[in-house]
């Protein structure tokens, strides 16, 4: 067996690796970064958020030009490939993967394409295909193996008309209805987009609303676009089984004993941790009863030169603060300073209208503040939305009881994901809401928003005193 050793081996090229491994290299480390597919960037750029977001951005178009009044009945040819809807795809991940080539090149990075399994706590074996095995000594390893879709026990997901959402984009065309089974993130996004674009979407969870940990104003808004496009919202319901029907359709059976039936299904019922193939008992690591692998503040695991960072280690489970994960977990590994990472990660939801988050919600602000101030603005009551025609859109801005101190800012409607990055920085600055009062906004914009909700919070504050 060929062997090697390194001060720093990561395991997995998605977000989380590949920031591990750059970050270690610019501190002057030997690198190794092992991924078992041919391609490198994980889930995130090949199965998961690029995809999504491409196919979303034409689904806009589409029902953009159906807001257009000569357009209204516009739909797509019944038989439109589902491929010409992310033409676009293949480039931007060719493009995303020679750059990231380039990038661990220039970095001196050794990429390495296998599976790995721990040997012991500081020793991988590295299987190849059609190759020798490599067996590599590392001081410090990071594990960024990420996570895949999880099949329910009751569902039997064939890749041909029950999905998940590794697959759910090698439809050939796209069905004229689609069950969803699940009301979360990667549920709300397919749902929507699919929706959009004229395919008749049917969202079933358990919850009584989707994306249950966002505030209810949002998911209101979203629901009601959702169901305004045509879809519809089933929630309080269990799904027990489905099965194609052998003939013409899916059948979901639900614990209340409705079936549903639809062209194809997407199972969107959570994801678990890439840990099989790991062999973690080698190195002296179990895993917790998430199945997921437990790290400190440091994201340093229960043996203290093995860190972990990204889907692995369990939520918020984003590619953005899995980027920032693996560059704190490299930097800790080395010992290089790093400050505390920041607790307010925002929450940036795709679907057809975008959600976005940051900071509490008017529930969690209740319970942890006792009484706060609100201001709401509607996207249809500022210049900008109305020139851009927004429908569903609103921002709202959750302040202490004095009317003072933002505590949270959510948005729906188009362009929600950009613009929260507004409030997160007066989040960050533990700013008064006066700053978007004082501050003076481009016109005609939807941060306009900003200023008249703050206004309201103001208002309600003047009426106190
Ligand atoms: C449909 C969908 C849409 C999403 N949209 C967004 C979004 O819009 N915004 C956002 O922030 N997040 C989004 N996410 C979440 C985001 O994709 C993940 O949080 C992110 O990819 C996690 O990064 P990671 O590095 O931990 O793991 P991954 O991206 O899963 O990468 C892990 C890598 O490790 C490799 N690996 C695993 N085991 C081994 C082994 N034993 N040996 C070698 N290699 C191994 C895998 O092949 C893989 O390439 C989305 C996810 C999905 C599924
Ligand atoms: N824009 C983004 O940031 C983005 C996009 C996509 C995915 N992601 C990440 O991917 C992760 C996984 O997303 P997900 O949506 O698959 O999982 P999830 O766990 O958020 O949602 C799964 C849903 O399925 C429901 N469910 C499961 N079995 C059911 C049954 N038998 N009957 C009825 N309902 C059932 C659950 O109640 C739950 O609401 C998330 O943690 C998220 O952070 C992020």
């Amino acid at each position: 067996m060929i062997e090697s050793q390194y001060d720093l081996v990561v395991i997995g090229s998605g977000p989380a690796g590949q920031k591990a491994a750059i970050q270690a290299a610019k501190a002057g480390k030997s690198v190794a970064l092992i991924e078992q597919t041919r391609e490198l960037g994980g889930s995130c750029v090949h199965r998961g958020t690029i995809p999504s977001k491409t196919l979303k951005e034409n689904a806009l178009r589409v029902k953009n030009m159906r807001s257009n009044a000569e357009l209204s009945h516009f739909q797509l040819r019944e038989d439109v490939e589902l491929a010409t809807l992310i033409d676009r795809l293949n480039e931007v991940l060719a493009e995303h993967d020679s750059y990231m080539r380039r990038q661990l090149e220039r970095n001196e990075i050794t990429l390495i394409h296998g599976r790995a399994k721990f040997l012991s706590p500081n020793q991988l074996e590295v299987t190849k295909l059609q190759q020798e095995a490599e067996c590599i000594s590392a001081a410090n390893i990071i594990i960024a193996s990420g996570s895949h879709p999880r099949q329910p026990p009751n569902i039997h997901i064939d890749h041909e008309y029950i999905f998940d959402s590794d697959s759910i984009l090698s439809m050939m065309y796209l069905p004229k209805s689609l069950t969803v089974l699940g009301g979360g993130v990667i549920a709300s996004e397919y749902a929507s987009i699919f929706q959009a674009l004229g395919v008749k979407v049917t969202m079933i969870d358990r919850y009584p609303r989707p994306l249950g940990f966002l505030d209810d104003d949002l998911t209101d808004v979203f629901i009601q676009a959702f169901e305004q496009m045509g879809g519809t919202w089933v929630g309080n319901t269990v799904v027990e089984e489905c099965h194609w029907n052998n003939v013409d359709s899916v059948e979901t059976v639900c614990a209340d004993g409705n079936i549903y039936k639809s062209e194809k299904l997407l199972c969107a019922a959570g994801r678990l941790a890439n840990v099989k193939d790991l062999h973690i008992e080698q190195a002296g690591l179990a895993l917790n009863d998430a199945g997921l692998i437990s790290v400190d503040g440091q994201l340093r695991t229960s043996v203290p030169h093995i860190f972990a960072a990204g889907d692995v280690i369990g939520p918020p489970s984003l590619a953005s603060a899995s980027m920032e994960q693996g560059r704190r977990a490299s930097c800790n590994a080395l010992d290089i300073s790093v400050g505390k990472m920041h607790s307010m990660i925002p929450t940036g939801i795709y679907s057809i209208p975008e959600l976005s988050s940051v900071g509490l919600s008017e529930t969690q602000a209740r319970k942890t503040h006792g009484d706060v101030l609100v201001g709401k603005a509607k996207f249809d009551e500022i210049a900008r939305g109305q020139i851009s025609g927004v429908q569903n859109g609103m921002l709202k801005i959750v302040c202490d009881a004095q009317g003072e101190k933002v505590l949270g800012v959510m948005i729906v409607g188009e362009g929600a994901t950009e613009l929260v990055h507004v409030g997160q920085m007066a989040l960050l600055h533990e700013a008064d809401v006066d700053l978007f009062v004082d501050c003076i906004f481009n016109f005609p914009t939807l941060a306009e928003a900003y200023r008249v909700a703050a206004l309201q919070i103001i208002g309600q504050r003047n009426a106190k005193r």
